[in-house]
């Protein structure tokens, strides 16, 4: 496997990777050189490197992450810490990371380069879209709808049945009640809608 990032989120999923027994080749990222935890950390994307290998883009930003995936050549797996309980009956997109201690539940749709950060939990029936970051800790009750690279806060919950727009943000803490429009950034309990941003 390889990892596109080689920054904080590239840690932890390195460190997930790790922890599957998974043979992480190289960390590619401009930023970065020497070693992370004993794995190369070899600089620019090399399109040519083990044309084989399977990547990760590990790279927290929703909108950064999407321009890194569309210029990579190697196919994408997924990641999965041991800890994480993952229903048998959900749906699991490529390249998506499904971090320490995260629990997604019965038919539960993850779309691809998704990330459920650590302790996040994503209850039956909701469905995520590509690109979605669901910080630590975040709460979605039942049959939630993220919208592709919506930006979910560490601690937020969002209650049954509600939706979070395309590109959207929920602030840290916000517990949402009422959907959240495409771009809308929605802080606060209940959670009210305080901007729109620009495509
Ligand atoms: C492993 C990891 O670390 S993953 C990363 C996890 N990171 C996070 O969870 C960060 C979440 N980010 C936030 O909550 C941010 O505050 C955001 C994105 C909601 C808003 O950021 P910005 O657009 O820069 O807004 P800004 O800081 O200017 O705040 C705007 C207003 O909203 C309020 N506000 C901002 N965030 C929150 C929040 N989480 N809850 C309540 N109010 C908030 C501010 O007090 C401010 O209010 P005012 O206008 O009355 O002064």
């Amino acid at each position: 496997m390889i990892l596109q990032g080689g920054g904080e989120h590239a840690r932890v999923v390195l460190d997930c990777l790790l922890a599957q027994g998974a043979t992480v080749l190289a960390l590619f990222d401009p930023k970065y050189s020497g070693t992370l935890f004993g794995v190369p950390q070899r600089g620019a994307y090399d399109r040519s490197f083990h044309p084989n290998a399977l990547a990760l883009v590990a790279i927290g930003d929703n909108g950064v992450r999407k321009r890194v995936v569309q210029n990579t050549v190697h196919g994408f797996t997924s990641a999965v810490h041991p800890s994480v309980i993952f229903s048998p009956f959900a749906e699991l997109g490529a390249g998506s990371m499904i971090l320490h201690g995260a629990i997604v539940q019965a038919q539960a749709r993850i779309g691809n380069h998704v990330i459920v950060n650590t302790g996040a939990r994503v209850d039956h029936d909701c469905v995520i879209g590509d690109y979605v970051h669901l910080a630590p800790g975040v709460i979605l009750c039942g049959t939630v709808q993220i919208g592709e690279g919506a930006f979910i806060g560490a601690g937020a919950t969002i209650i049954p049945g509600k939706k979070v727009g395309a590109w959207a943000t929920v602030g840290a803490g916000a517990v949402v009640i009422e959907d959240v429009p495409d771009y809308g950034v929605a802080v606060g309990n209940p959670a009210r809608v305080i901007k729109i941003n620009k495509p």
